[in-house]
């Protein structure tokens, strides 16, 4: 059974259609708008997140543009997302502490219509993610971004992850991240060998990288952070997520040239980070779109 919770407002039969219907110009365009975007207006980027990543976290924010703060607690949580230009949500080391915050200021994000991104990290691990998941969804995340096993959970398939690992490709879920975007309403972004974001009608995909970045823990919770950095800046969600995830892409392509291994990739990766240009990103997601279609 899916985690996303019925209700009367949010669309129970999927409209899922492929690539058609998407203008990827105009997308890359947009994409790379959102790039200097991020530098010029450096949004406030409160991150929820576990205690893995949040070093890595704000590091990379930091070095995208980005201005992170890492406030979760329930006493503070709510009253902070009322100063944040985006909200972080990710379940990666929870707590009935944790939760609260997060629920908190979820609800902040919504009543002033700022974006909020979830990462449900582990979620088909235990009963105890579902359910905090199924609890979150209500809230309408602005975008969900998952490895394959995550988002597969999400929809309702079981044992497609090991731990916070994806046992799935990332290439094979498109249809169950497209049911899962039209019954959320929100955006879903897969991430893995080939990223895949859609909004349930639409489809990006963003191809390349480098095959050691699972080797650098939190990346995935990091991507998410960058998602939500770029959605406070781009309008056209869809968009905005995609240059999130083609500017690790690109700037983990670039890092990889010359890193010996993982240690040297990760923090080559933030110094190729600040030094991406709107351009790199836009092309990326324009020549992974036209290798799509071929
Ligand atoms: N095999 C791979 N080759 C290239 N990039 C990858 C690969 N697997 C994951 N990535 C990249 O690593 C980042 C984190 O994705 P992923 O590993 O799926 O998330 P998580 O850490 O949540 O499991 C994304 O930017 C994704 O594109
Ligand atoms: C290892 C680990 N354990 C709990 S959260 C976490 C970090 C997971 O980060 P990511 O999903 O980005 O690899
Ligand atoms: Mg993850």
């Amino acid at each position: 059974m899916s985690a996303v919770p019925s209700s009367s407002d949010a669309p129970r039969t999927p409209a899922v259609t492929t690539t058609s219907s998407l203008d990827v110009t105009d997308a890359a365009a947009a994409a790379g708008h959102v790039v200097e975007q991020l530098r010029a207006r450096r949004p406030l980027v409160q991150c929820i997140t576990n205690y893995v990543s949040m070093d890595l976290a704000a590091n990379l924010l930091n070095a995208a543009g980005a201005s992170p703060a890492m406030v979760h607690h329930p006493q503070e949580a709510g009253e902070f997302a009322g100063l944040a230009d985006a909200v972080v949500a990710n379940i990666g080391t929870p707590s009935p502490d944790w939760a609260d915050g997060i629920v908190a200021a979820t609800t902040v994000a919504v009543e002033r219509g700022v974006p909020w991104v979830l990462d449900p990290v582990a979620v088909g691990a235990t009963s105890y993610r579902r359910d905090l998941a199924g609890r979150l969804l209500t809230n309408r995340p602005t975008v969900i971004r998952g490895n394959a096993g995550e988002v597969l959970a999400l929809a309702g398939v079981a044992g497609a992850s090991r731990g916070v690992d994806s046992a799935a490709d990332s290439s094979a879920v498109g249809d169950q991240a497209a049911a899962l975007a039209a019954e959320a309403g929100c955006v879903v972004a897969v991430t893995g060998a080939r990223d895949l974001v859609t909004d349930g009608r639409r489809q990006l995909t963003i191809d390349g990288g480098d095959r050691r970045a699972p080797m650098i823990t939190a990346l995935g919770c990091s991507a998410t952070a960058l998602v939500a950095a770029c959605c406070a800046v781009g309008e056209d969600r869809l968009a905005a997520t995609a240059a999130a995830l083609a500017m690790i892409t690109v700037a983990i392509e670039r890092a990889g040239r010359d890193a010996a291994g993982p240690g040297s990739l990760r923090w080559r990766l933030l110094d190729e980070l600040a030094d991406l240009s709107a351009d790199q990103v836009g092309s990326r997601i324009e020549e992974s779109h036209r290798d799509d279609q071929s």
